[in-house]
């Protein structure tokens, strides 16, 4: 089995982002939707970008943004992957010439499936909680047990994660990378460094990675 994947989302400073690099993050996430109070503007995000290390995924996440608004992210700001948390279609996911992750707000089992068969061209799934009226980042778990086991290795879990249960949602899942952000702030777009650290430590303690 290979190494579970860390993604830190949120980070709206250089300092946040090279503590997390520091602490062994895979990929960095930066929120672009405008009503997050993570959101960060492309500028910040291109100076905070310049700074990462090679080998560091630096992640734009979007919300049924207009196409020409990624485009224009896009040309400013270093971004090796997309986000997609919104109601986006395939066709438009595919569109930037980037690779993409589809992020799917779980109800229900059936769900997965169905996200598998309509975005075949995503590199993976994020599964978040479905909360009414906000497309995500919300702190919120939903019923890991919807996951079909043999999609396991396909997705990227986000919902609610923190230092206290990503062990146990590793152990439980074996996902192929786990995502989080509110669960590791002191306040909203502000990381609380020490607990990265933690959580970082807890997912390779969940599979004796040292
Ligand atoms: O972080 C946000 O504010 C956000 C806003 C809109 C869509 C997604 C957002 N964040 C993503 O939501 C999940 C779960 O976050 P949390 O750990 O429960 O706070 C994660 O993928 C964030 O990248």
């Amino acid at each position: 089995m290979s190494r579970v994947r860390v993604k830190i989302c949120g980070i709206t400073n250089p300092e946040d982002a090279l503590s997390a690099v520091a602490a062994g993050a895979d990929a960095l996430g930066f929120v672009f939707y405008e009503k997050s109070p993570r959101y960060v503007a492309p500028e910040a995000a291109a100076r905070i970008c310049a700074q990462v290390p090679a080998f560091v995924a630096k992640v734009g996440l979007f919300v049924d943004h207009d196409e020409t608004a990624v485009r224009n992210v896009l040309s400013s700001v270093e971004l090796e992957l997309l986000q997609f948390h919104g109601n986006e279609t395939e066709s438009y996911c595919k569109q930037f010439d980037r690779p993409y992750i589809k992020a799917v707000r779980v109800n229900t089992e059936n769900q997965i499936r169905d996200a598998l068969a309509q975005y075949p061209s995503a590199k993976n799934l994020l599964l978040d909680a479905y909360v009414k009226g906000v497309p995500g980042g919300t702190g919120q778990k939903f019923d890991w047990g919807l996951i079909p086991v043999e999609l396991a290795h396909y997705v990227i879990l986000a919902g609610g994660l923190d230092p206290q249960n990503v062990a146990e949602a590793v152990s439980m899942i074996k996902p192929y990378a786990v995502d989080v952000s509110g669960g590791v702030e002191q306040a909203k777009g502000i990381k609380n460094q020490s607990a990265v650290q933690e959580f970082i430590k807890e997912v390779w303690r969940a599979q004796n990675v040292y």
